[in-house]
């Protein structure tokens, strides 16, 4: 078995999140366009137990609980609260369904369906779930831990691993259980993943400013689909933006602003030998005002790793090896 998915960047703003269409239900399914995450390990909707006020504009998953076994199970007692590191936030019950992502189907997955979303969701009118995919130790349903989708299926795939192909400003792919090798033109250079604390983490052997000189220095970071921009020590990102002029830390934004009218330096971080380069016009985020910028390298704050976000993602052709526990980056 194998999968493959579009992965369509929200449409308004600046590849902000990624949006997958994902199919919840068999005898009356629903396509609902997901923010597939690698840095959560919840799979949940907005849906009929969410307030009308905080559901406007989004689809709603309408678990059809009729009585065969092909209909949607309420999870007696089962419940999930999740908090993001933007301060967002959700919670409700849990449903199993049959959930399909790009033709590959699980035919009981737990459906977190949301009774509370916090503003930004409800704003966030392209995004109507979060799809998880970091490792299920993070899954927040209580009192029983659920699985998360792939986990639930890598058993029945070709292989135990799935890959990002995303891109700027245009539909990328998730594909399941198989590595196309048309769609990368280097060697996959691999490193290990420690799941201790639940991400796609990993150890990065340096990193390159520009045309400035390679350092050498191992760093922790995980790689997060659902973190839009790259998030680096505040030292580094200090160092980076004072490559451009006028570039600063913007106090009321808390964030590194540049004038439009320059390009920011490329990013290349290695993993052991390999040099992955981030473009500086990826590094461009969107308008703050009619010249200033919002940077798309920014501090990763009291964080203990790094976050390789979409910035940097979509600059690369990258494998999560679930069954060899390992990362893969291939340039493309
Ligand atoms: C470490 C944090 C990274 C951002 N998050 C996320 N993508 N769900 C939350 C965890
Ligand atoms: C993991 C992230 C998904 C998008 N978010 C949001 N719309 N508030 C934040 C959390």
């Amino acid at each position: 078995l194998t999968g493959s998915a579009v992965a369509n960047p929200n449409p308004s703003n600046f590849d902000r999140e990624y949006l997958v269409p994902v199919i919840i239900g068999a005898v009356t399914p629903q396509t609902i366009n997901m923010d597939l995450d690698t840095g959560s390990s919840d799979l949940w909707v907005f849906s009929n137990s969410t307030p009308g006020a905080q559901a406007t504009g989004h689809v709603v998953y309408q678990p059809n609980t009729c009585n065969a076994s092909t209909c949607a199970k309420l999870l007696p007692g089962e419940t999930w609260s999740i908090q993001y590191s933007d301060m967002s936030s959700s919670s409700g019950i849990v449903y199993s369904d049959l959930v399909t992502i790009g033709g590959a189907a699980v035919s009981s997955q737990a459906v977190e369906a949301a009774q509370i979303v916090s503003s930004s969701f409800t704003t966030d009118t392209a995004n109507s779930g979060l799809l998880g995919m970091a490792f299920s130790s993070l899954n927040t349903c209580r009192p029983q831990q659920q699985l998360t989708w792939f986990d639930n299926i890598k058993a029945s795939l070709a292989a135990e691993v799935w890959t990002a192909n995303l891109q700027k400003g245009a539909a990328g792919t998730y594909n399941f259980g198989y590595i196309d090798s048309t769609a990368y033109n280097s060697n996959i250079t691999y490193t290990p993943v420690s799941t201790l604390r639940g991400f796609w983490e990993f150890t990065f052997s340096g990193y390159q400013l520009g045309s400035s000189s390679f350092v050498t220095t191992d760093m922790a970071a995980i790689a997060d689909t659902g973190t839009t921009l790259l998030l680096l020590p505040s030292a580094v990102v200090e160092s980076y933006w004072a490559q451009v002029p006028s570039a600063h830390l913007e106090p009321s934004l808390g964030a590194y602003i540049y004038p439009c009218s320059a390009t920011p330096p490329n990013f290349t971080f290695g993993i052991g030998s390999y040099r992955g380069v981030v473009p500086g016009s990826y590094l461009a985020y969107g308008p703050v005002s009619s010249q200033w910028c919002y940077g798309g390298i920014q501090s990763q704050g009291s964080s203990p790793f790094s976050v390789f976000g979409d910035v940097l993602l979509k600059a690369q052709f990258v494998v999560f090896d679930v069954g060899n526990l390992r990362i893969g980056y291939a340039a493309k």
